[in-house]
């Protein structure tokens, strides 16, 4: 297995419980995206991947390791073989394209070869061919602060295929982007992902993406896997149960007392 979460709670540190009792196990080449309500805890499932946050029950497994078991050294060299695609990705705003996407294999490099490929790119090559794939290889030597937000998602992408991560976890990596765009990219990255046999694990609030993208869909809510379906067997019943928003659903009190209803959030 790639990821096995057995029994996994997370509270964060306002005393706000984002996870609980998350059982999940992905296997190695498994494509699984991950749809729910706001707020739902699908990014602090995410983080918990990427060992952003640690989780105060239960277990969790990576790539065969369990690393909060691990000492600091091999936790970072197990993180040297995640992959991170953010909805804002993290980039320095005068950092050229060239060396944002070849920080992806930073965590894999001597420290001399970083810093050396700061200075002077080593593998331009390398990098043009990622961000070709995505379309932007004429951006090679733009700064990260002239691109739109969609741009600057498609390079969070070209990263981590530089990177060659085994698994990537990707939270909300096409959201900037218009839904043509968004869905030519995330078949790019699925495409990717099952060429190399990586595993991949996204989520995305685009339920018609996450359908069409992916061959097992994860519905969060509440901090708990509320199914866990091929998405051939996602019903329109299962995401209205997904998506019943509870709070929308109050009456209000000054107003007469409407018939009761359901407000479903519009799904693109
Ligand atoms: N850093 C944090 N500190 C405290 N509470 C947090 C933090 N991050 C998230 N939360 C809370 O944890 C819960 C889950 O949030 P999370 O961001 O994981 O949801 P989400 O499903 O990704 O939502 P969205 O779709 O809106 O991005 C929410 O109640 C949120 O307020």
């Amino acid at each position: 297995m790639t990821v096995r979460l057995t029994g996994v709670g997370l509270t964060h540190a306002n005393g706000r419980r984002a996870l609980q009792d998350v059982d999940l196990s992905v296997g190695r080449g498994e494509r699984l995206a991950i749809i729910g309500p706001s707020g739902a805890g699908k990014t602090t499932l995410l983080r918990l991947l990427a060992t952003s946050l640690q989780p105060g029950e239960g277990r969790l497994e990576l790539l065969g390791a369990e690393p909060w078991h691990l000492a600091a050294g091999a936790r970072r060299r197990l993180r040297a073989r995640l992959g991170l695609i953010h909805q804002s990705p993290p980039l320095p705003p005068r950092q050229r394209v060239v060396a944002a996407v070849s920080a992806g294999r930073l965590g894999q490099w001597p420290l001399w070869k970083g810093l050396l490929n700061l200075v002077h790119p080593l593998d331009t090559g390398g990098v043009r061919d990622a961000l070709a794939r995505l379309d932007l290889a004429d951006k090679l030597f733009e700064r990260c602060d002239q691109l739109s937000g969609g741009q600057l998602q498609r390079v969070g992408i070209a990263r981590v295929l530089y990177q060659q991560a085994e698994l990537i976890l990707a939270d909300e990596p096409v959201s900037a982007m218009d839904p043509v765009l968004a869905g030519h990219t995330l078949g790019v990255l699925t495409r990717e992902a099952e060429a190399r046999g990586v595993t991949l694990l996204a989520s995305l609030h685009a339920v018609d993406l996450a359908l069409n993208h992916f061959p097992r869909i994860v519905g969060v809510r509440d901090g708990r896997i509320a199914f866990d379906l091929p998405a051939h067997e996602v019903t329109p019943q299962a995401l209205d149960a997904l998506y019943a928003n509870e709070q929308l659903d109050q009456p209000s009190p000054a107003s007469p007392a409407p018939a009761p209803q359901i407000v479903t959030i519009p799904r693109c």
